[in-house]
Order: C-alpha cells, then sequence, then structure tokens
C-alpha cells in the first residue's frame, strides 16, 4: 500500500491517491467525512476552521459503497478557493489583476495578493525559497502548510477502514501536555473515543483539560503560541507487522517516519521511550510469563513494539508538536528583495494545533499500520487478507 498527495493550501483542492487498497472494504463518502469533521475539532484552532469546509469526493476504486481494489482517487475541494482564484491560478494572469487591492480595506485582503519577500521563521519559507529558487514564498508555503494533513486524514479514513473489517484493529489518541500542561490520564480504550472527541483539548481528566485550555488562551492572550504531545494508541494489531530484517522495513522506523511527517512534528516516542533511557534494564523491559490463553506480558514499557516489530500489545506511540510558526509577537527576519531586516508577516493563524494533530497522527498511524498488516498477510481482496489473517493467528495460537 502506498501514497501520494497533491495540492496547495489556498488552491482549488487537496488530490489524493491510495494504491494497494484491497477490494471488499466497506467505505462510503460520509465515512471519510466523519474523519474530515474529527481533523477540525479542537481549542486554539484559527477563523479558517471556522467558515472553511472539506469538500470530499471519491473519484476512484470505490463503487455503491465498496472498494474495488483499484488505487482510491481522493479531492477535498477547498471551499475558500473563490477568494484565491487569481493569486493561486494555475495559468499565467496578467500582472494588474494580481496587484489589485480587493478594496476592502482588509489588510489581509491586500497582503495576499502580494509577493510574500520575508520569510517566516519556523516555516520552510526560507530553505523553500533559496533551494527552489522563488522570490515568492508563496509559492513554498502555499504546498508546506499543515492543510495537507486533511488528505492523509482523508487516506487514513479509507486505511483504517480496511484495518477494522480485516483485523479489528482499533485507533484511539489523546492530548499528554500542552506547553508545560501535562495529563496523568490513563492510556485511552477505544471505547473513550467518542468522549475524547468531545473533549476540546481531547484529555479525559477535567482538571487538566482545564488547564489545557487556559493554557491555549493564555498563549493566544499575549500574542504567542503553544505546543504539546499527543499519544496515539493501536488495539489488536497482531504480533509480526514489520521486520528486523531490513532497517526501513522495521514497524518503528515507518511509524517514526510517518509521525515525524506532520509538519510541526519535532519528536516521536516508541512506548516509554525517554523515559525507558532512564530506567534500569532490569525494569525497563517487559517479562514474558504464561497466561490462561497463551504467553502475556507484565508491562508495555515497549510501546507494543520489540525488534522492529509488533509484539502484540497495544502500540503506543507519542509525538511533540513545536508551538505555531506564525508567532503573533512577529518573529524577526529579513526581507530577501532588499536585504533588510524586517518583521514576519502574520496572518490568522491557529494559537495551537495538538489537538488536531493529534487525529492526523492517529491516520498516519492508521496508514503505516495498514501498509504493515498487508505486507505481512498479503490478499486483494479482503477475503483472501481476513482469511490469511486467520491462518496466521491459528499458527500463532499452536507456538504461544
Ligand atoms: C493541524 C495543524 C495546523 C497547523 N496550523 C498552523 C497555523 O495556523 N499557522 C502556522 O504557522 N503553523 C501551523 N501549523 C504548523 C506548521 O504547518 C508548521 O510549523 C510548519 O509546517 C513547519 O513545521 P516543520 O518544521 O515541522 O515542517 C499547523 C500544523 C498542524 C499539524
Ligand atoms: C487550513 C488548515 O490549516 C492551516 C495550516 C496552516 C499552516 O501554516 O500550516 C496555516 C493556517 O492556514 P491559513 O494560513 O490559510 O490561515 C491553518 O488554517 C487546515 O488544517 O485545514
Amino acid at each position: 500500500m502506498r501514497w501520494l498527495t497533491a495540492g496547495e493550501s489556498h488552491g482549488p483542492a487537496l488530490l489524493g491517491i491510495l494504491d494497494g487498497m484491497p477490494s471488499g472494504v466497506t467505505l462510503t463518502t460520509d465515512m471519510v467525512r466523519a474523519a474530515l469533521a474529527r481533523r477540525r475539532l479542537g481549542h486554539g484552532r484559527g477563523a479558517r476552521q471556522k467558515f472553511e469546509r472539506d469538500e470530499v469526493t471519491l473519484s476512484g476504486g470505490v463503487r455503491h459503497g465498496v472498494t474495488t481494489g483499484a488505487p482510491i482517487g481522493m479531492t477535498i475541494a477547498n471551499s475558500e478557493w473563490p477568494k484565491w482564484e487569481v493569486v493561486m491560478s494555475a495559468d499565467p494572469v496578467a500582472p494588474e489583476d494580481l496587484l489589485i487591492d480587493a478594496g476592502t480595506g482588509d489588510e489581509r485582503e491586500i497582503a495576499r495578493n502580494k509577493r510574500l519577500t520575508k520569510p517566516r521563521p519556523g516555516h520552510a519559507d526560507l530553505a523553500g525559497m533559496l533551494a527552489y529558487d522563488h522570490t515568492d514564498a508563496r509559492n513554498v508555503l502555499e504546498r508546506a502548510s499543515a492543510r495537507e494533513t486533511a488528505m492523509r486524514v482523508g487516506l487514513g479514513a479509507c486505511a483504517r477502514a480496511f484495518l477494522t473489517q480485516a483485523a479489528g484493529i482499533e485507533i484511539v489518541s489523546h492530548v499528554v501536555a500542552i506547553g508545560s500542561v501535562t495529563s496523568a490520564a490513563p492510556c485511552p480504550r477505544p471505547a473513550d473515543a467518542e468522549a475524547l472527541d468531545a473533549s476540546p483539548v481531547r484529555c479525559l481528566d477535567e482538571e487538566t483539560q482545564r488547564q489545557m485550555i487556559a493554557a491555549i488562551d493564555d498563549a493566544r492572550s499575549s500574542g504567542d503560541t503553544i505546543g504539546g504531545v499527543a499519544e496515539v494508541v493501536a488495539y489488536g494489531v497482531p504480533i509480526g507487522l514489520g521486520t528486523h530484517t531490513q532497517y526501513d522495513r522495521r514497524l518503528d522506523t515507518r511509524l517514526a517516519g510517518a509521525l515525524m511527517s506532520i509538519p510541526s512534528v519535532k519528536a516521536v516516542e516508541i512506548g516509554d521511550g525517554f523515559a525507558q533511557s532512564r530506567t534500569p534494564g532490569s525494569r525497563a523491559h517487559d517479562e514474558i510469563v504464561p497466561g490462561p490463553d497463551g504467553l502475556e506480558r507484565t508491562s508495555n514499557h515497549a510501546g507494543g513494539i520489540e525488534g522492529g516489530m509488533s509484539s502484540g500489545g497495544p502500540v503506543r506511540v507519542r509525538c511533540a508538536f513545536k508551538p505555531i510558526s506564525t508567532v503573533p509577537h512577529a518573529l524577526a527576519t529579513v526581507d530577501l528583495d532588499t536585504g533588510e531586516a524586517a518583521r514576519a508577516l502574520h496572518q490568522r493563524s491557529d494559537a495551537c494545533a495538538v489537538v488536531p494533530g493529534a487525529v492526523v497522527a492517529e491516520y498516519q498511524v492508521a496508514l503505516t499500520l495498514a501498509a504493515a498488516l498487508l505486507d505481512h498477510v498479503g490478499g486483494y481482496s479482503l477475503a483472501q487478507v481476513s482469511d490469511n489473517l486467520e491462518a496466521y493467528r491459528a499458527r500463532l495460537g499452536e507456538r504461544s
């Protein structure tokens, strides 16, 4: 299974292709819509989330609510497109059309139509302008924007439907830190998913939730932004996905890459990760004991992955998000046109992206696990995958 996306933040649409999806998986536009709606939730989002809609179309690989085995084509139209048609036009436009002040008196409306020459620290702007030889940062920032994560969720929703239907795998996420406010809430279970979606900060501990909301509000009111940490847990992952035999096919390699690819993720932790590195070996590992139904573990410090393979326990990963880069307290930069010191442009922006980031992380995990499951058991149809998995599980039962 492999996937690609294209499209810009203020372009007409995001495009995605998910190749390798087996046939026979129940999948509807409503299922994808529901996933996209989850990504829009959360305290700390900016103005754009309030008025923009994700207009999704399945344009390949699904017929009458069931996948066909052909590549899944997906479009998520940007409902803001009419405002950006000239600025983001694929075809040449007359220079005088580009420079118009829309006459609204709105500074942002005017700025949108200008070349952006002051790269914003923390964004792809500077490296992208130099590497791709652009004099307008818009040619970089439009693609670097986390708007693209909508498509990852869209494609991830397809992968997730496959995981649930083929293997009963369930994925849930929560937020474990906003800035310096940390949560001691227990690892969430699939039954918590609805309550977590209903929490403005994806946290089920009421006092911590209150403090997290306050931390986001404080950051926003003082012209600042704030980061945090999200945890994703996948239940029902069979033992042995991934492999110890090649570095790039290890499950931890693939999960770490998938999570690190989310814009603003700066660290990924598998299981106890950093804490494990500070724990003596005698207490850091998950001992294997005989149980009534086969082998059992006494703990899950490893986060369900050992030697690059799933170990049969819940797969537990965390990712740390840096604070939003577009800080209202505009940061120092240089105008590349003049070489003079300048202040980075601040337009509307999110104050905190950890809550939607947790949702995006769930779907990145889904895409990774779906690919790893198919690598392991194979099959062109859901029935074949299920049969192959059943045979593998029967063999596991005999061995353990
Ligand atoms: C869901 C989500 C929403 C985001 N919203 C914003 C935003 O409104 N403003 C902003 O400056 N950065 C936002 N970001 C973060 C930027 O996309 C990110 O800082 C930038 O791409 C550079 O990060 P990188 O160095 O990890 O690539 C958001 C990130 C995510 C995951
Ligand atoms: C549009 C989304 O996120 C955007 C991600 C983003 C960025 O710089 O990454 C900046 C903001 O967009 P704008 O610059 O147009 O205000 C966010 O709204 C989305 O998540 O759907």
